[in-house]
């Protein structure tokens, strides 16, 4: 009986990267001075015996980091691991345990270049484990849940913390201090309670199957760099992340990616020489930056992100970067995902 069950439960692979998730600090009542990546896959697994009843996990240690840190190379390998895994007949489903300041980055990177249809979920904490109310092992729990559940195929990398799933793409960190910090500004797809799914919309920008990227053909990703508008900015930073090869520069704009006076000039410049101009916003609650609004995009021949933050802008630019240089493309992959 006890190896039927087995036999029936989904085989979800967690893929552990360091993190707050993997943190560890001097005593439980330190929830924000610790150090975080301290913890192995195997102890975080074995530290949640009820994962056994949700699927047959199995751990891989891809890398032990703050994810502050995680480098293009460190994306790319995760991204071959996690395509490796998909194709592999014996897996379900994959979590990747991540540190939750870049977990946006990494979770839309793989929405983009994942050929699958397995769900990929990808999950943080806002406390380390010995911390009191940790927030790590039901948020690892619920991502597990979602993994081994026949509902999640086809809805795109997801995000599972504070019992809502999210969308990779839509989702951002918006607060650096509370457990609820991961929000988008369209809302969660659905929510996860006691280890089942409750869906309540799906989102409608392509990904993973429907992508016309995928991580089997990108051999290293293109210099993206991103440049902070502010009132009194000058172009000096654009100019630098130019002339140290940047091949796009994600202009993080105020409001409706709006550019200064004491800088357009600058930007017309770059991109007669070739660089890629990119109009995001560094709004909080979440940008919206249309072509032609705020600056004549047709006529200076720059692009809008829409509403991906300069951050997700970055990760779109690079993967579109490895298919082409046209602006006119660049703009249709930035409406498409
Ligand atoms: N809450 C966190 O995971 C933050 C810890 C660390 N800065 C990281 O992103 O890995």
């Amino acid at each position: 009986k006890e190896a039927e069950t087995q036999t029936k439960l989904a085989n979800v692979v967690v893929l552990a990267t360091g993190g707050t998730i993997a943190g560890a600090g001097a005593s439980a009542a330190n929830s924000a001075t610790y150090q975080a990546a301290k913890v192995g896959v195997e102890q975080l697994i074995a530290g949640i015996p009820e994962l056994s009843k949700l699927a047959n996990v199995r751990g891989e240690q891809v890398m032990q980091i703050a994810s502050e840190s995680i480098t293009n190379e460190n994306l790319l390998q995760l991204g071959r691991r996690v395509a490796e895994l998909a194709d592999s007949k014996d897996v379900d489903g994959i979590v990747i345990t991540h540190g939750t300041d870049t977990l946006e980055e990494t979770a839309y990177f793989l929405n983009l270049v994942e050929k699958t249809d397995k769900p990929i979920i990808v999950v943080g904490s806002m406390r380390p484990g010995t911390a009191m109310s940790a927030d790590g092992m039901l948020n690892l729990y619920n991502a597990v849940a979602v993994a081994s559940s026949k509902e999640a195929h086809g809805k795109g990398v997801l995000v599972t913390m504070n019992d809502e799933i999210q969308s990779g793409r839509d989702v951002s960190k918006m607060i650096n201090i509370k457990t609820e910090a991961f929000k988008s500004a369209w809302g969660p797809l659905g929510m996860v309670v006691e280890g089942k799914s409750y869906w309540f919309r799906l989102p409608a920008k392509r990904h993973t199957m429907d992508s016309e990227f995928d991580i089997k053909n990108i051999k290293s990703l293109p210099d993206v760099e991103i440049a902070y508008s502010y009132g009194n900015v000058s172009d000096t930073a654009y100019k630098a992340l130019a002339q140290s090869g940047a091949k796009a520069i994600i202009h993080a704009g105020t409001g409706n990616g709006s550019v200064s006076s004491r800088v357009v000039p600058a930007l017309q410049a770059l991109r007669k020489d070739g660089v890629q101009i990119i109009r995001s916003s560094h709004v909080n609650a979440g940008g919206f930056v249309l072509r032609n609004a705020e600056q004549p995009d047709d006529k200076y021949d720059w692009v809008v992100a829409h509403d991906l933050n300069p951050q997700k802008a970055r990760i779109l630019a690079m993967v579109a970067l490895t298919k082409t240089n046209d602006s006119k493309e660049l703009q249709r992959m930035f409406w498409e995902y």
